[in-house]
């Protein structure tokens, strides 16, 4: 096994110059960071090895986040007990973030590179709750997602009402107590890294664990490394999927704060609406008491979904109450 920091002291083929300030990492191998847990990072190599890995000098105070693809040196064969290095993150295509509260504008990145976010929702017990699917969708957009919506307990209640309400999203209907209607959610999941988020009790981890058989295991064996148990883990992880693609397994979020999303990154959420704000006056807050706010002019005029207009204030109104979520 070689040392640690063999790749760094004694580099044995250079592509380039070693400077003192640039180390040569010519044979660093790229992975994607699974999970996170107290300086200690999980990834996943292309030919599926698992290593564990810790952050790299030169990276100093960058942050290394569940969905980043990194480049790593040292030992990255997988062998029990071994530890390889991060020594870059690479560009981050997208970035879901949330703030702690709406009371607290510090933002955290909950994972990066995924493609869509999916916001699972009871259709019963809990009811569906307009506003966290708002927010979602905000957060979505802001991040560079796709949004879509998985509808559980289906036979619990119908769906028609809360699919109406929710279009034009992508919708999938789905109840883990039958079989055989999880089809139309794995086409929505495959070969695509999906963020699943949704409240406690939803049922994300029945989900999980019938799209993915080994799920159960995969998250013991992580309990092994990192001490933690799943649910009380409080970063996002990252799990293969079986049929192609993955999900991020989200811990039930006690809220999904937007302080970080200024008025500007809410109305790129809400396209439609944008055109008709450019004719409200200079500071308006858009909401249902601002006197001359041109959203209600071209809600009356339907030339914007009044619906959205309604969904767009909540979020804005929501926004100091942390409790919204
Ligand atoms: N009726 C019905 N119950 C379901 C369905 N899916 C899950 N449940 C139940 O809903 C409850 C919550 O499911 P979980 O999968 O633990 O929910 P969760 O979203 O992972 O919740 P947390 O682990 O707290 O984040 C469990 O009792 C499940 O058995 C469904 O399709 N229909
Ligand atoms: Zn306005």
């Amino acid at each position: 096994m070689r040392d640690e920091h063999d790749q760094y002291e004694r580099p044995r083929r250079r592509t380039r110059p070693r400077t003192k300030d640039r180390p040569d990492y010519s044979d660093a191998v790229v992975a994607i960071v699974t999970t996170v847990d107290r300086g200690r990072y999980t990834l996943l190599l292309e030919d599926g090895t698992v290593v564990t890995a810790m952050k790299s000098r030169p990276l100093g105070r960058q942050g290394v986040v569940v969905g980043d693809e990194v480049r790593i040196v040292g030992d990255v064969s997988g062998a029990p007990g071994s530890l390889a290095r991060i020594v870059e993150v690479l560009e981050r295509r997208t970035v879901l973030r949330r703030s702690a509260d709406d009371d607290d504008p510090i933002e955290r990145v909950v994972v990066a590179n995924a493609d869509q976010l999916v916001i699972v929702t009871a259709l019963a017990d809990p009811p569906p709750r307009p506003g966290l699917i708002d927010r979602c969708l905000v957060a979505a957009y802001d991040a560079g997602m796709d949004p879509a919506v998985c509808l559980t307990k289906a036979d619990l209640a119908p769906a028609e009402d809360v699919v109406a309400q929710l279009a034009p999203l992508d919708v999938r209907i789905v109840t883990t107590r039958l079989d055989g209607d999880l089809d139309d959610l794995r086409d929505l999941l495959r070969d695509r890294t999906s963020v699943l988020i949704g409240h406690s009790g939803v049922g994300k981890s029945t989900l999980v664990n019938a799209l993915v058989p080994d799920a159960h295991r995969t998250t013991s064996h992580v309990n092994v490394v990192t001490g933690r148990g799943r649910h009380t883990s409080t970063s996002a992880m990252i799990l293969p999927l079986p049929f192609g693609g993955r999900i991020v397994d989200t811990p039930g979020f006690r809220s999904f704060g937007l302080a970080h999303v200024d008025i500007e990154r809410i109305l790129r959420a809400f396209a439609d609406l944008n055109t008709a704000a450019r004719d409200c006056p200079r500071g308006c807050t858009h909401l249902a008491e601002a006197p001359e706010c041109a959203l209600d002019t071209a809600a009356a005029n339907g030339e914007i979904d009044p619906a959205r207009l309604q969904s767009f204030r909540r979020i804005m109104a929501s926004r100091s109450l942390a409790d919204e979520y």
